[in-house]
């Protein structure tokens, strides 16, 4: 944090900000949505009638790996010119000094395309689908675990426990998927860097050998705190609003 703030002050903190703010709606909405679907189609139950007959875990793992695999391809995109922008560490530009070389969001997307192709903007997708795919399943199972657990059977959780059962669900999908969130990005970065890596094996077999296995721990802290308050709101959110228009 101080280097970040000594080096590109207060505004670095929110480099790559815009991107993730236009598709957060849009992933979330598919997430959820296919997420909800999915259990609809399994169990013929919506989810006004869950929590009289809860789903099984088993099926709430498979509706969760389902939106987290469908939401990859909506967020692969957003995902990979956050990490561009983000790994753009140069001060701002001050006069003389040559200009960063993605000017923002809709730049770095052209320049992606013109340099890498169109298939460019999906680099990292399978990364991202391996981290994705399973960490929402347990993303979810958690979270419905956890309201089980603190609410009398059929009644439906109280804020207080979704802004919790929300929270820790987030910690404990991040922290499955911190691994393979460092390789993700390590290959989204690797187009940039003209670095090679033929797969996801290589990548992360190339990773430990540099850096040793605490590579997969990158990032660990800071994604499980800011996990907490943002899966609370979502979830809070979620239940709130289906409440409301059911
Ligand atoms: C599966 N994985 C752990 C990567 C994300 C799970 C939570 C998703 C949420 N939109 C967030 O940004 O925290």
């Amino acid at each position: 944090m101080v280097k970040t703030y000594r080096h590109e002050s207060l505004l670095g903190f929110f480099k790559g900000m815009s991107f993730p703010i236009a598709s957060i709606a849009v992933v979330n909405s598919v997430l959820f949505g296919v997420y909800s679907n999915t259990l609809l189609a399994l169990t013929a139950t919506s989810h006004q009638e869950r929590r009289a007959q809860p789903p099984s875990y088993t099926h709430v793992f498979i509706a969760g790996c389902t939106g987290g695999f469908v939401q990859v391809y909506c967020l692969a995109p957003f995902d990979l010119i956050k990490v561009r922008l983000q790994n753009q560490t140069e001060p701002r530009a001050r006069p003389g000094s040559p200009p960063p070389r993605y000017r923002g969001p809709v730049h770095c997307a052209v320049s992606i395309c013109q340099e890498e192709g169109p298939r460019g903007l999906f680099r990292g997708a399978w990364a991202l689908t391996l981290r994705d795919t399973p960490t929402l399943g347990i993303y979810f199972v958690t979270y419905e675990w956890l309201c089980h657990q603190s609410t009398p059977g059929g009644q439906n959780p109280s804020s207080a426990t979704v802004l919790a059962a929300g929270g820790f669900a987030g910690i404990v999908s991040w922290a499955v998927a911190t691994p393979l969130d460092v390789i993700k990005s390590r290959m989204q970065m690797a187009g940039l860097k003209h670095r090679v890596y033929r797969g996801v094996l290589d990548c992360m077999a190339s990773s430990v050998r540099q850096e040793g296995l605490g590579v997969f721990c990158r990032g660990l802290t800071i994604n499980s705190a800011r996990a907490f308050p943002v899966n609370a709101v979502t979830f809070l959110s979620y239940e709130d609003l289906l409440r409301w228009w059911g």
